[in-house]
C-alpha cells in the first residue's frame, strides 16, 4: 500500500510515527515543509524535515520534540560570548552537524531532496521523506512593533515573540517560484491513500499546497485529515495565533472549510466535535490526542480505514455508520 502524508514540524512527527505503526508494511512518502527554514551563522536549519527526520530515526528530544536527544550547546554558550545574534534560537551541537552538512551539500550544488536523502540514509526513517520544493521559500509574518510595522521570519514570532504580537499577514515568500521537489506530484499521483496529520493547518499543512501543482495533485486522490483542533484549541503549537492571522476561527469546523472539498474527503474529529460536517466530506469522531505511539497508531489506523471506506464507495454513497471503535 501506498501512502503520502505532508507534514510539518512535532504534531505530524508524531502522528507519522503512529503512521508507521499503524501500516508497518506500507511505502510512506513524507513531503515535509520548508517554509520554516532559516538561515542562522551561515547554516540552513530546516525545522520541520529535521523533526520528521530525528522523531522517525529515533535521534529527536522526545520533550521538546524538536532537536536533538543528549545535547550539549557549547557552540550555542561560544556565539553568545561572541555576541553574536541570534541568542533567541536554540540550536544545539548536534543539531549544528545536520546543518553544517546540509550547508556544505547545498553549497556543492546538491538540491535539498538529494541533500534530505542523503542525511535520512543516516537516520532510517522508515519513510521517504522529501521537501515540499527544492526552491526555497520561507514563511515571514508582518507584525506591528515599537519599530513600526515591519516583516519577521517566521522563527523570530515563533520563538522569540512566542506569537504574542499578533500576525497582521502571514506570507510565503518564493511561493509564487516555487515547484515541487523531484518525486513529490509522481508519489502523489501513485498513492492509494493520502494522510494530512493535525500538523499546523496554516503554517505547515498551507504551506505545502501553496506549492504550484500540489493542491490540484490532491484533489484528485482520496485525502482523510486529522483535525489539529479539538474542542475550540489546538491540541499543541499556536495554530489557534495562525488561523486567527487568516481570520479563520479556530474550530474542527473551520479548519475542514479551510482546506475544504474536493480536497478533503475524510475528516477525523474528536468526540466533542461530533457534529462537524461539510457536503461531500465524510466525518468520524474519535479520540484524538496523540499520548504515545501506540494512541497516535490508532489514530492512523482509523484514518487509513476511513480513506480504504472512501475508495470503496464512490462519491454519493450514504456513509455508513461510524464503527464502533472495536479496537
Ligand atoms: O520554541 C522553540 N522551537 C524551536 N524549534 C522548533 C521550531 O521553531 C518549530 O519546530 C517549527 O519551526 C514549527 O513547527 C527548533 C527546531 C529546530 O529544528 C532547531 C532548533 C529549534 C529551536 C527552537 C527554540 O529555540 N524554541
Amino acid at each position: 500500500m501506498r501512502i503520502v502524508s505532508l507534514a510539518g514540524g512535532i504534531g505530524g512527527a508524531r502522528f507519522l510515527r503512529g503512521l508507521r505503526a499503524a501500516a508497518p508494511d506500507a511505502d510512506i512518502t513524507v513531503i515535509g515543509n520548508t517554509g520554516d527554514d532559516i538561515t542562522l551563522f551561515g547554516l540552513r536549519v530546516c525545522p520541520d524535515l529535521d523533526t520528521v527526520m530525528y522523531t522517525l530515526g529515533g535521534g529527536i528530544n522526545e520533550e521538546q520534540g524538536w532537536g536533538r536527544d543528549k545535547e550539549s550547546h557549547a557552540v550555542k554558550e561560544e556565539l553568545a560570548a561572541y555576541g553574536v545574534e541570534p541568542q533567541w534560537f536554540g540550536l544545539g551541537d548536534r543539531d549544528f552537524a545536520t546543518h553544517i552538512v546540509r550547508t556544505q551539500m547545498l553549497d556543492a550544488g546538491y538540491p535539498l531532496s538529494a541533500v534530505t536523502e542523503a542525511l535520512c540514509a543516516r537516520w532510517e526513517p522508515g519513510v521517504r521523506l522529501i521537501p515540499m520544493s527544492d526552491d526555497r521559500t520561507e514563511t515571514h509574518v508582518v507584525i506591528t512593533d515599537e519599530r513600526g510595522r515591519r516583516a519577521v521570519h517566521f522563527q523570530e514570532w515563533w520563538v522569540r515573540l512566542r506569537a504574542s504580537l499578533p500576525a497582521e499577514q502571514i506570507i510565503l515568500v518564493g511561493a509564487d517560484e516555487a515547484r515541487p521537489a523531484p518525486g513529490v506530484l509522481q508519489a502523489i499521483a501513485d498513492a492509494d491513500a493520502v494522510i494530512l496529520p493535525p500538523s499546523n493547518p496554516v503554517v505547515s499543512i498551507g504551506t505545502i499546497l501553496q506549492i504550484k501543482g500540489i493542491r490540484e495533485a490532491l484533489e484528485g486522490k482520496t485525502v482523510v485529515g486529522v483535525s489539529p483542533i479539538v474542542g475550540g484549541a489546538p491540541v499543541r503549537g499556536m495554530a489557534d495565533a495562525c488561523l486567527t492571522a487568516i481570520g479563520v476561527d479556530t474550530t474542527a469546523q473551520a479548519v475542514l472549510e479551510l482546506y475544504g472539498s474536493p480536497l478533503i474527503n475524510g475528516w477525523l474529529v474528536a468526540e466533542e466535535d461530533a457534529g462537524v460536517a461539510l457536503d461531500g466530506v465524510r466525518v468520524q469522531a474519535r479520540p484524538l490526542i496523540m499520548h504515545d505511539v501506540e494512541s497516535a497508531a490508532a489514530i492512523a489506523r482509523a484514518a487509513l480505514d476511513l480513506a480504504a471506506e472512501i475508495a470503496r464507495t464512490p462519491a454519493g454513497t450514504p456513509a455508513a455508520p461510524a464503527p464502533e471503535d472495536a479496537r
